[in-house]
């Protein structure tokens, strides 16, 4: 089923602080275009693997490879290098910036990336949506804040506009850290849209970790579930909630509800 070189891949990843293993031994592959889902309880691991596979946390043992390329060990201005773009759970804009301007910043990162690197390989096959500020702010429905200083706009449209400044590197990977975390359930619903839009319309791989496991389980294809820092699950939604290791983990069948 998996051919050629995955994106991303995550080899026997552990992540020790001290005494505590937060990550033990996950492996994982992400292959171009997927929407992949990590979830698991509290303390589970999520954030800290996340950090890893992104180089702002080394890990302690393991290997990641970008493209085929080991960037185990290297910082993460490497791994952007390489296409990856993130977003953190406490979305990280320029407050006093107007959000148009966050969007630049974002699209002169892009600019300065080695041209090797671009995965459309040239600037004219950028894809259209993500050319200019004005496109990107139209795709994540923020054009009428653009003027707007970036910390006067709602919580939900700060999580958008991160999105959108991480969009305007113009990744391969787009990884979301609890991208839902606080947003009605409108707000997450239509956050869902947004985010399998990006992969429909922009091809983009997308790894996204939630509490909203319901909605996110609803959206993905696939998902990774973390339980005290080993990787217990891998598979579909469906296959997901049926797993009884899993189920225990969440102890209870909450999640059940919605995927059948
Ligand atoms: N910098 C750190 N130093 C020490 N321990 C840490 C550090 N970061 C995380 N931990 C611990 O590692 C474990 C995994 O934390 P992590 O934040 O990755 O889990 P999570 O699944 O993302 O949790 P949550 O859903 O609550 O965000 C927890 O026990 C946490 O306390």
């Amino acid at each position: 089923m998996h051919e050629g070189t995955p994106l991303l891949l995550a080899e026997s990843v552990t992540v020790r602080f001290g005494g505590l293993v937060a990550v033990d031994a996950v492996s994982a592959r992400f292959d171009a275009g997927e929407l992949v889902g990590i979830i698991g309880p509290n303390g589970a691991g999520k954030t800290t693997f996340f950090n890893a596979i992104t180089g702002v946390q080394v890990p302690t043992s393991g290997r990641l490879l970008v493209s085929g390329d080991d960037l185990t060990g290297k910082g993460p201005h490497r791994f952007a290098a390489h296409g990856l773009a993130r977003t953190f759970q406490t979305p990280r804009v320029f407050a006093d910036l107007p959000v148009r301007d966050n969007i630049e910043f974002g699209l002169k990162f892009a600019g300065r990336r080695p041209r090797k690197y671009w995965l459309w390989g040239e600037e004219a096959t950028v894809p259209w949506t993500l050319r200019d500020a004005t496109r990107i702010l139209q795709l994540i429905g923020l054009s009428d804040q653009a003027a707007l200083p970036a910390g006067a706009v709602t919580p939900s449209q700060q999580r958008l506009l991160e999105i959108g400044m991480a969009l305007a590197t113009r990744p391969k990977m787009l990884l979301l850290d609890e991208v839902a975390a606080g947003l009605t359930e409108s707000e997450i619903e239509e956050m869902a849209r947004l985010i399998r839009r990006l992969r429909d319309e922009l091809d983009l791989t997308v790894v996204w970790i939630e509490h909203a496991v319901t909605v996110l389980l609803r959206h993905v294809e696939r998902v990774l579930v973390l339980h005290q820092g080993r990787k217990i699950a891998d598979a579909t939604p469906r296959e997901v909630v049926r797993n009884p290791e899993v189920v225990e983990a969440y102890l209870g069948d909450e999640m059940v509800e919605g995927v059948s």
